[in-house]
């Protein structure tokens, strides 16, 4: 079983980020990792801290000369602001005075509505919101982006498998085209100074988030990612937590500020009739045996990919740090104020669309090993090619009717 996790704060000395159960032999360089980091900052309206930090990346453990190993893959990514935060992020306990001092020039008791400030004080039983915003905040997805690469690595190399993600809207503007875009499309969505891909909106969405700047708001959107490249077979109908379509949801509504997933066409799909909603299937020469010529199920039925390219979306609610600050209550004074206000981003979707792909490149990859298994990349691999041949067998079967 593939697993994950992350650890650390937004402004502690470093976030840390292990990736359990990947076989061994899949190539992956601290560059390639790098590489994927760099796209998490890509964007117009993101905070300035976007533009002053640099990801100090160290792979820790689990990759050898390039080469995964089959052991945990371990990685840190220091905080090159921590000299900065030092005293406020301390482990260990600080002289009370300069922690006093450091209250009094910043108190955290007036909660963002929308952030997780208030109910995490009340959950921990804290009286400021420093040690909730910390571990909220979505500094924690480069974590993900670093281990979720390994995945993506694994899913090219074992399978061909190419993941691309765009903005299918931001605001209330839409971005939304008739093609998909394939991963040959992917350097030019990333030069998209929003992540747009092939479309006329780029500058009404620059301008969309121009105007909510200078009002003081922020903006949300919807973000799409896409997989080609999959076999029929990943995922299973058989129990609720085994369907992929579960799953995704699942790693998908766990980024900080997504709220909404759709697979497919499916919110459209709701209000077509059976007949205009589904993807009717063709007879079809070779390995795929048949075609459908639509796919509005975006590649799950059953909660098992069906061959199709997978498409999902993802709404993000705009961000709830405004500097024009919403009401709230001071919970020192119990009186009506304004929320505090941090140093943030107008808006991440662009952001989130690349957190997005590294959330489904590792719930992907676990699909797969659970579906081919194995210990190493070569092993992993001879398990894929026996399903092909199998798939293969099974079609001329049913072709000759036995
Ligand atoms: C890439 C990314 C960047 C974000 N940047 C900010 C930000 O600068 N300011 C902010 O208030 N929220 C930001 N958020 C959202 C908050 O982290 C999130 O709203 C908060 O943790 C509360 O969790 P929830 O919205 O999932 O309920 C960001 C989210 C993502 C995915
Ligand atoms: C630091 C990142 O995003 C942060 C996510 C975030 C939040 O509340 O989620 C708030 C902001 O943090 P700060 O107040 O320190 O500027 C963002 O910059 C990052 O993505 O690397």
């Amino acid at each position: 079983m593939l697993r994950w996790m992350t650890a650390g704060e937004s402004h502690g000395p470093a976030l840390v980020g292990v990736l359990e159960g990947m076989v061994a032999g899949v190539e992956v360089t601290t560059s390639d990792i790098f590489a994927q980091l760099e796209r998490r900052k890509l964007g117009f309206g993101r905070s300035p801290r976007m533009n002053f930090e640099s990801d100090e990346l160290e792979i820790v453990g689990g990759i050898r000369h390039g080469l995964t190993q089959g052991s945990p893959v371990a990685v840190r990514i220091g905080n090159t602001e921590w000299p900065k935060w030092e005293q406020v992020m301390a482990a260990d306990p600080v002289d009370p005075e300069v922690l006093a001092s450091l209250a009094r020039n910043e108190p955290l008791t007036r909660p963002r509505p929308g952030h997780a400030d208030l109910p995490g004080m009340q959950k921990y039983d804290f009286d400021e919101s420093r040690p909730v915003l910390e571990r909220a905040s979505a500094r924690e997805t480069a974590a993900r982006v670093a281990v979720g690469t390994v995945a993506r690595c694994f899913l090219r190399q074992l399978l061909g498998v190419e993941l691309v993600s765009h903005v299918v809207s931001l605001g209330d503007v839409d971005a939304a085209g008739e093609t998909l875009p394939t991963a040959a499309d992917l350097p030019a969505i990333d030069e998209n100074p929003v992540r747009a891909f092939g479309s006329g909106a780029t500058e009404r969405m620059m301008a969309e988030v121009e105007a909510a700047k200078s009002s003081g708001d922020t903006l949300g959107g919807v973000v799409e990612v896409i997989a080609h490249g999959l076999p029929p077979g990943l995922g299973s109908h058989v129990h609720w937590d085994r369907k992929l379509d579960s799953r995704l949801a699942q790693a998908l509504m766990s980024i900080q500020a997504l709220k909404g997933v759709e697979i497919g066409e499916a919110f459209t799909n709701a209000r077509r009739r059976g007949s205009a909603a589904h993807d009717e299937l063709h007879p079809a020469e070779g390995p795929k045996w048949v075609h459908r010529s639509s796919n509005r199920a975006g590649g799950l039925e059953g909660g098992i990919t069906n061959g199709e390219p997978l498409v999902v979306r993802a709404a993000k609610k705009p961000i709830s740090s405004l500097p024009r600050a919403l009401s709230t209550v001071d919970v020192r004074t119990g009186e009506q104020a304004q929320a505090m206000h941090q140093r943030s981003d107008v808006t991440a979707v662009p952001r989130a669309a690349v957190v997005a792909e590294t959330m489904v490149a590792l719930v992907l990859a676990q699909a797969a090993l659970e579906k081919f298994g194995g210990d190493s990349l070569g092993e992993t691999r001879r398990n894929v090619e026996g399903y092909f041949a199998a798939l293969s067998r099974r079609a001329e079967s049913w072709r000759e009717g036995e």
